[in-house]
């Protein structure tokens, strides 16, 4: 521990970085005094001031810089040794793609760069893809980031997979949702978002695979009416893990989303393994891992969590946003659920009946208390005209979610549920879909 409570001044030779670690409990604020510094990839302001809290990061510079720090810190030092050099080069190399494929746009045969960065859990992966994504805006391209892990989703709440342009560096100090309050609601720039409902993909594979090629047909078709952005490629994140059960999971993304440049960061055993079952159009390229990488606790996790779907409801510090209740009767709602009967064991059926639900079967919740703090996705499935049909699954599985929800009150007198929105009025359908992730403002 280091702890760092009063002002002070750290001095970063050229290649150095500034590695802090703040818990929720305090706050640090970080000045740019003289030089030029990168966080992430995204430039720091020289008259801007920076607050984070409970955040692990890093501050890094190529030429040299001062940085002005206040505040505790759990740690802080200054590291000579970074991976920054072997990841710009895979920048250089992604942008000679890029150079090639806007020049072959317009014939439309130019091959963009389609990444995906795997590796264990805390490798870096978000750190690197966010350093990727930075570098590439810096150059004026909008690359597409495509968030497959549900587990810590940076772009919507956990339970979700999404693919969002970025037009600008990824915001400092609120990182992809801060970035996503500013772009803020031209339809382009819209997150494509859908529910999955679950934050382990172990949960229900049938659904997350699926989940996972109705996005790659989405992303296909936002990219094909937009050529020039379909040049700057994409930049896929994904789940931290190692176990062979999962890397499944990868492999069928890798096919799906037709992924040309995979980036294993800071695993051997990852790296022969896709080595040799990755297309052959797909270079594989082993990466070092940070050792600034923070390994983060289940509690950390989980506060990162909160703090991710906070940010949904009540904005960011840059830009905080008001959040409206609405009333909804029972009646009038219904609130689907994707699959999870279908793990019912059949002796649980009535006598005579056979299982006809699967994986993405989509079946109705029943409302009452227990959806008490449930997220809840908004999104625009029309009922069927008869009220008591399920809507099709083809209709509710894989739709693109509007926005979200949290069941502040469930009124079983009354039946009425109570929910809060960042969007003030009446729901676009009482049609909501269904997740595990609850949340509670404290
Ligand atoms: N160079 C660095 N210096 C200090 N902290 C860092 C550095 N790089 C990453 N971190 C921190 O380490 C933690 C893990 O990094 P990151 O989230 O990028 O890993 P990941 O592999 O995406 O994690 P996950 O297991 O969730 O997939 C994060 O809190 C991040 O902010």
């Amino acid at each position: 521990m280091n702890p760092q409570s009063k002002s002070k001044e750290w001095k970063l030779a050229p290649g150095q970085e500034f590695r802090f670690e703040v818990s929720t409990k305090s706050t640090i604020t970080v000045k740019l005094k003289s030089g030029l510094a990168e966080y992430f990839g995204a430039e720091l302001g020289t008259d801007a001031q920076y607050t984070f809290s409970g955040t692990n990061g890093a501050i890094f510079s190529w030429q040299g810089c001062v940085l002005e720090v206040s505040g505790e810190c759990q740690s802080a030092y200054v590291a000579e040794e970074t991976p920054m050099e072997s990841y710009i080069n895979v920048h250089m190399g992604l942008q000679q793609l890029r150079v090639q494929a806007h020049g072959e746009a317009e014939e439309g045969s130019g091959v963009a760069p389609r990444v995906m960065v795997v590796g264990p859990e805390d490798s870096g992966k978000t750190s690197l893809s966010r350093i990727l994504l930075n570098y590439a805006v810096r150059m004026e391209e909008t690359p597409l980031f495509v968030d497959l892990d549900p587990a810590s989703a940076s772009v919507a709440v956990p339970g979700t997979i999404s693919a969002t342009s970025i037009g600008k560096t990824i915001d400092i100090q609120d990182g992809f949702m801060g970035s996503m309050a500013v772009a803020g609601s031209s339809a382009d720039h819209q997150p494509l978002v859908l529910q999955y409902g679950h934050q382990d993909q172990m949960e229900n594979p049938v659904l997350f695979n699926l989940l996972v090629d109705k996005l790659a047909s989405s992303i296909d078709m936002r990219l094909a009416a937009d050529r020039q952005a379909a040049a700057s490629g994409i930049i896929v994140d994904t789940h931290g893990s190692t176990d062979l059960a999962k890397l499944g999971f990868l492999e069928h993304a890798i096919k799906a989303l037709g992924i040309n440049v995979l980036l294993v960061v800071g695993n051997e055993r990852m790296y022969s393994h896709f080595s040799s079952r990755v297309p052959t159009q797909t270079t594989v390229l082993k990466l070092a891992k940070s050792g600034g990488t923070v390994d983060r606790d289940a509690n950390f996790r989980h506060q990162e969590q909160s703090q991710a779907i906070k940010q949904y409801f009540s904005g960011t510090t840059a830009e905080p946003r008001m959040s409206f209740s609405t009333v909804v009767n029972f009646a009038d709602t219904r609130v689907l659920r994707v699959g999870e009967d279908a793990k019912a064991p059949s002796s649980t059926l009535p006598l005579g009946e056979t299982r006809k639900l699967t994986d993405t079967s989509v079946v109705d919740v029943e409302i009452d208390e227990g959806l008490s703090h449930s997220v809840l996705a908004v999104t625009d499935v029309p009922l069927p005209n008869d009220v008591e049909l399920l809507p099709v699954s083809e209709d509710v599985v894989g739709v693109q979610v509007l926005g979200f929800v949290n069941v502040t009150k469930v009124d079983m007198d009354k039946k009425r549920l109570t929910v809060t929105s960042p969007v003030p009025g009446r729901l676009p359908s009482n049609i909501l879909l269904y997740s595990h992730v609850k949340w509670m403002e404290v």
